[in-house]
């Protein structure tokens, strides 16, 4: 590898400089050339010439339609008509247009040949744009298939015309479709494709009449209406409604190696570019800057170490649920795509709806439009930026401080982030890592920048890290995340899209495997964008029958932005004006509810003998869990909490302690929790709210001791702002840039949203009453629950007379639901307890208790 020095010499002489100067000038060629094939202008200049080559070849072929006759005789001479100025062409583009007009119609494609234009235009119109506006793969494939199936269809159909309208190529296929099929073969082929092309294009629904095939559900007749939504789904064509997939912007990074040995001085220098999607190259930079290729910086710098830090900084994916073990003529199987196990519940929904067509939660609004990438802005290139004069002084600086302090060191590289750039340094044997700790303040003062943090040792690299804020910081865009294939492709349930490593990696993970999220920052360094950040990313991904959002907003500005689409992804307590909670009282009742939702959706996981919402979901869409019985799709719930201070100031335990249940237990049912904090003490984030958040991110806090508390080690202090944040996940801590969402992009998303038809109304949280409202002692009819004849009809409709079913259907509590019950029974309407068993129903019809509730008054 070039930039290991094998010089001894502790000061540069004047002679290896002299070695050094021939080298400049060819690397600096490379490096212009290179920084020309990166510069947006090249591109578009590329752009607009593809442009007009797609207008130059339409003129050509439109014209060659009406001058084909007149050209024929000089164009069948071929290019050398090009070099005879006494041959003339009556193409509007001249002898080159009517030669090439005449390869593409006359000798290839006909007609048909007008589809290339559509390829240069669409390449063209990317590359000016410099974003994906068309796919050029999807329009590469349609303009071959497309030209050999219309070449072919009219040479066959129009083959006895004079004009090639089919082309060379069409000719031959059509000549042996002829010969081998004969014309009613021929025809019959050429017909299929065009009816495949219609179907593949707009899919017609070929469906029966409904009552034809409809399949029973069970329980249908008892309740057709209720069963409606499942049947009905049964016949409808599921649409693809994925979103555009625009490619990955290109994603700059720039990782800098400086070679040092104690005892020379003078240090190489080694660069690594580093892009997502374009292809590297090794060429060699100047002063003796090498450009690398990302692996050869994994086996030059840390062959072993590599691969550790790439774990350390690695996204949890998440991993498939456990599948069921069979065990069949003394074999053990486990079956990845095997049906789970069935339950009781299940066994006896009837077989036909088994078989039915998957329940599709989607098709609720099946016009829903996911937001598109334009709603977003984009903030400058995103390139990093880096300037090799701060680099260098930055790393002379490093070596300076600490020489003074008698520390010598083997290596040195950087890695450049948006924000800051990781010096890692390799000290000289012997120097004990806590003295290089111990200057972290001599250090920060010596390279006169705020911001220095100190990582020794880098676990699992054996370097010491030293991150030194960017004179110029690059912002990351929203855009950049949410346009990115891992963003894009990513299979997690909840993706986030957090920001950029310092190694310029994206940051995009699964808040369903968090499960939960604390964010603590002083006041003005990025939580509040963080937090649009992280609702912007779900939106893009999820559709409105997947996920609710419950939000609490104490500041009542910072949310309130989102009531645009309360009745598509947001959740509330029923007879509640308002989605977004403001009020301390209401958090109380609605992290109760949240409490009860949770608890009601452990009984049908139990019921349907599922671990986990995945599971259940599965078993629910493929029609194995009967509605009647009170299943149902179950949305995520995520619950965003913006000021956790102010509400633990307020109320204290009395929201401590339902974050606490909800962070303990919530995970396995879909309900995850996001809680923010401008006050990261400990009497606001206590052991308890702690212990069940392992996801902890900081913006910048202003003592150590915040930042202790927060992510149970300093550092957080040391940031920079503006979205500058470290996340510590699995016990690891990563310091990121912070996706940037502005206001005003938020709320194009959320209008784009709210335009389209939503439910009728927000998601209803099961009601919470307060316990102490309700212990007023004996019930007395007079005093009865406002639930009251609702659950006496649900219970005379079932004749089953259970408390769980009052609080399945009727979204209760506990509680609620056997106050009911008691309320009943003294009403004469069910029998006294059973034990397991459920109560009698006394009354038998709608009729005969409409006329009792009217008796009882
Ligand atoms: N990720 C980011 N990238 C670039 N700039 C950012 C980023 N995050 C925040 N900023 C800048 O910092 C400003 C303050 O951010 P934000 O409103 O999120 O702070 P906050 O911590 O929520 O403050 P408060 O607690 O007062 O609401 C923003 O207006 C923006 O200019």
């Amino acid at each position: 590898m070039t930039n290991k020095s094998k010089s001894k010499s502790k000061k540069p002489t004047a002679k290896a400089k002299d070695t050094v100067t021939p080298f400049v000038a060819e690397k600096a060629e490379r490096i212009r050339l290179k920084q020309l094939a990166k510069d947006e202008r090249t591109w578009k200049i590329v752009g607009l010439t593809f442009l007009l080559i797609s207008i130059f070849l339409i003129i050509a072929f439109v014209s060659y339609f009406f001058t084909w006759r007149q050209d024929q005789a000089s164009v069948s001479r071929g290019i050398e008509i090009l070099a005879d100025v006494d041959t003339t062409a009556n193409n509007l583009l001249g002898k080159t247009g009517a030669i090439v007009a005449n390869l593409f119609i006359f000798k290839l494609f006909g007609v048909a040949s007008l589809l290339v234009c559509t390829f240069f235009f669409v390449v063209g119109v990317n590359l000016l744009w410099r974003r994906r506006v068309f796919s050029i793969w999807r329009n590469l494939k349609y303009v071959t298939l497309g030209m050999l199936a219309v070449s072919t269809i009219l040479a066959f159909i129009l083959r006895k015309e004079e004009f090639s309208w089919g082309g060379g190529v069409g000719n031959v296929i059509s000549d042996w479709l002829l010969a081998s099929l004969g014309f009613v073969g021929a025809s019959a082929i050429l017909l299929l494709i065009v009816v495949a092309y219609l179907i593949w294009q707009f899919n017609p629904v070929f469906a029966f009449p409904k009552k034809l095939s409809r399949p029973a559900v069970a329980g249908a007749e008892e309740s057709p209406k209720d069963a409606l939504p499942l049947a009905e789904h049964d016949f409808v064509k599921e649409e693809e409604k994925e979103p555009a997939k625009p490619k990955i912007a290109p994603l700059d990074a720039a990782t800098l190696i400086v070679d040092d040995e104690a005892a020379k001085p003078k240090h190489k220098i080694g660069l690594i570019e580093k892009e997502e999607t374009a292809p590297k190259e090794e060429a060699k930079g100047f002063e003796g800057i090498t450009v690398l290729k990302p692996e050869a910086r994994i086996h030059f710098d840390e062959p072993e170490a590599e691969p550790e830090m790439k774990k350390e900084l690695e996204i949890e994916k998440p991993k498939p649920a456990a599948r069921p073990v069979v065990t069949t003529g003394g074999l053990k199987l486990e079956i990845n795509d095997a049906p789970l196990p069935k339950t009781e519940e299940e066994e006896k929904v009837t077989t036909p709806v088994e078989k039915a067509k998957a329940y599709e939660p989607t098709l609720d609004l099946r016009d829903y439009q996911h937001p598109t990438l334009d709603l977003l802005a984009s903030y400058g290139s995103e390139k990093v930026e880096h300037d090799p004069e701060e680099l260098e002084n930055n790393k002379n600086q490093i070596i300076t401080t600490l020489r003074n302090y008698d520390i010598e060191i083997q290596r040195i590289s950087a890695t450049i982030g948006p924000t800051v750039t990781l010096y890692e340094i390799v000290p000289a044997a012997g120097v004990r890592i806590s003295r290089i700790k111990n200057l972290e303040d001599d250090i920060a003062l010596s390279l006169s920048a705020l911001g220095i943090r100190i990582i020794a040792p880098i676990p699992g690299r054996g370097t010491i890290g030293i991150e030194v804020p960017n004179a110029k910081k690059s912002i990351v865009s929203m855009k950049t995340l949410l346009s990115s294939d891992k963003y894009q492709n990513s299979a997690h349930s909840l993706p986030i899209a957090l920001g950029k490593k310092i190694d310029n990696e994206l940051f995009i993970v699964d808040l369903a495997t968090m499960p939960h999220l604390l964010m603590a920052g002083a006041t003005g360094q990025g939580k509040s964008v963080g937090i649009n950040a992280i609702l912007v990313s779900l939106l893009y991904k999820k559709h409105p029958s997947q996920l609710k959002f419950v939000l609490v907003d104490p500041k009542k500005v910072e949310l309130s932005i989102y009531s645009h689409i309360e009745s598509h992804f947001l959740a509330k307590l029923p007879n509640e004006e308002e989605a977004i909670i403001t009020d301390t009282k209401k958090v109380i009742n609605t992290l109760n509810a949240l409490c009860i939702e949770m608890d009601n959706r452990y009984d049908l996981l139990k019921e349907a003998g599922c671990r986990n919402i995945k599971e259940y979901n599965t078993k629910f869409t493929s029609r194995k869990l009967n509605p009647e019985k009170g299943h149902q799709f179950l949305p995520f719930i995520v619950l965003v909490v913006d000021e956790f201070a102010d509400l633990i100031m307020t109320a204290g335990k009395e929201v401590e302690m339902p974050i606490a249940r909800l962070a303990q237990l919530a995970r396995a049912v879909g309900i995850h929790l996001i809680i923010a904090t401008q006050r990261p003490s400990v009497n606001i984030i206590t052991g308890t709210i702690k212990a069940n958040f392992p996801a902890r991110v900081a913006f910048k806090v202003s003592s150590k001791i915040d930042s202790r508390t927060i992510l149970d080690a300093g550092g957080a202090e040391q940031l920079i702002g503006k979205g500058d944040m470290l996340i510590s996940l699995n016990g690891e801590i990563a310091r990121l840039q912070c996706a940037f969402v502005d206001t005003p992009e938020v709320d194009k998303v959320v209008e784009f949203i709210g335009y389209q038809e939503g439910y009728p109304q927000a998601f209803l949280l099961p009601e919470y009453v307060d316990e102490k409202e309700l212990e007023s002692g004996d019930f007395d009819l007079g005093d009865r629950d406002s639930l009251f004849e609702e659950a006496a009809k649900l219970i005379v409709a079932n004749q089953i007379g259970s408390t769980s079913l009052l609080q399945r259907r009727m979204k209760l509590g506990y509680n609620r639901a056997g106050r009911l019950m008691d309320q009943l029974e003294n009403a004469g309407i069910v029998g006294p307890n059973q034990g397991s068993k459920a109560r009698e129903v006394l009354i038998k019809t709608d009729a005969d208790l409409q006329q009792h509730l009217e008796m009882l008054g």
